[in-house]
């Protein structure tokens, strides 16, 4: 756990760039400090390894002070990605990832197999290990500066916007690589971005910074989208908070009827609508795994609005009729469990 208590930094030039600081980032979750430009995220990030010291109050890893902890002792448990990966340009990608190691002594051997190890586990191919940085992708760069972070097993992984400066289908696929990551390792992870449909896809908890170094919300996901403390976070939050609100809530649990006549099947599964004009298109989700939003797009790409409901293998469950979707949206009757 990552204590800050009552943190404040003031930099030489009087500006204050966090202001009294208070929140928890819980072992093995993900905490994500988002909010605009020169809010304070940085600085309170590197506050953590000790890159900044902080001028009042004081920052906890699992209840030590880190003004304690020698620095270098301090880091060697913390793994730092930045953005654009910030690889060492001469040096092959397999010694990049073993930096940390060779820091640590180990031999060379056991370094490199520990490299190779973890170039697999974040994606990458192995013949990847002999090129140099510069004969990456950026994707597979900032893959890569994962890897090195994580080389000596750290038990904390502070990210610098790490994502920030690959294009949008890249940055897709490294989010999901880091949720996949985090489902196996369960790292304490403090993740900083300006962009708040990454903070609600990875953050756990969410601290939302207004300039200034002023906390303006703490909370998961969920309860930020459906209670922003304040107008500056409803603002920050941006305008289809409802909707986004609905990734958070299963699907399971909605009042689903039988199929009716005119839901065209084949081996049990759906194929169409049947209509006059010959078969009308469907949406279907599966109630088992998907949330409330995946069912109302279900129901908007279904031509009579009616959402099939699936089960994994396509077979169909039954449908979700408007007023059922609509309660449970509402949490109304037929609510889903959430
Ligand atoms: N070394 C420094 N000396 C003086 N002021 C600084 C220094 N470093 C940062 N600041 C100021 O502190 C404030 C917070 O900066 P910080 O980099 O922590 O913000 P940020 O939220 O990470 O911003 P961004 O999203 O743009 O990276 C800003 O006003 C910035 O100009």
């Amino acid at each position: 756990m990552i204590t800050f208590d009552g943190v404040t930094k003031r930099y030489a030039d009087g500006t204050v760039a966090v202001d009294n600081l208070s929140l928890e980032a819980a072992s093995g979750t993900i905490t994500v400090f988002v909010g605009p430009s020169g809010c304070g995220k940085t600085t309170s990030l590197r506050m953590i390894n000790r890159m900044i010291d902080a001028t009042q109050g004081r920052i906890l890893l699992d209840g030590q002070d880190v003004k304690q902890i020698e620095p270098s002792t301090l880091r060697r448990g913390i793994g730092y990605v930045i953005q654009q990966a910030g690889l060492f340009p001469h040096r092959r990608i397999v010694d990049n990832i073993a930096t940390v190691p060779y820091l640590l002594g180990w031999d060379r051997k056991k370094a490199r197999a520990r490299a190779m190890e973890l170039l697999e586990r974040v994606g990458l191919d192995a013949k990847l290990a002999r090129r140099y940085p510069f004969q990456l992708s950026g994707g597979q760069q900032q893959r890569v500066g994962v890897a090195r972070a994580l080389a000596a097993d750290p038990p904390v992984l502070l990210m610098d916007e790490p994502f920030s400066a690959v294009d949008p289908i890249v940055r897709m696929s490294l989010q999901e690589e880091l949720l996949r990551l985090q489902s196996e390792l369960h790292k304490t992870i403090v993740f900083v971005t300006h962009d708040i449909d990454e903070a609600v896809k990875l953050g756990d908890t969410v601290a939302v910074f207004r300039v200034g170094g002023h906390l303006a919300q703490f909370s998961d996901p969920a309860t930020l989208l459906s209670e922003p403390a304040d107008d500056f976070v409803r603002e920050f939050l941006g305008r289809d908070r409802g909707i986004r609100r609905l990734s958070f809530i299963p699907a399971a649990g909605v009042e689903l009827s039988p199929p009716p006549p005119e839901l065209v099947l084949e081996d049990g599964k759906p194929v169409g609508w049947k209509s006059d004009d010959g078969l009308q298109p469907y949406g279907s989700f599966n109630p088992g795994t998907d949330s409330l939003r995946a069912a109302l797009d279900a129901s908007l790409l279904s031509a009579n609005g009616i959402a099939v409901a699936v089960d994994g293998d396509g077979k169909v469950l039954g449908v979700l009729a408007r007023e059922a979707l609509d309660g449970a949206i509402s949490g109304g009757p037929g609510a889903a469990r959430g």
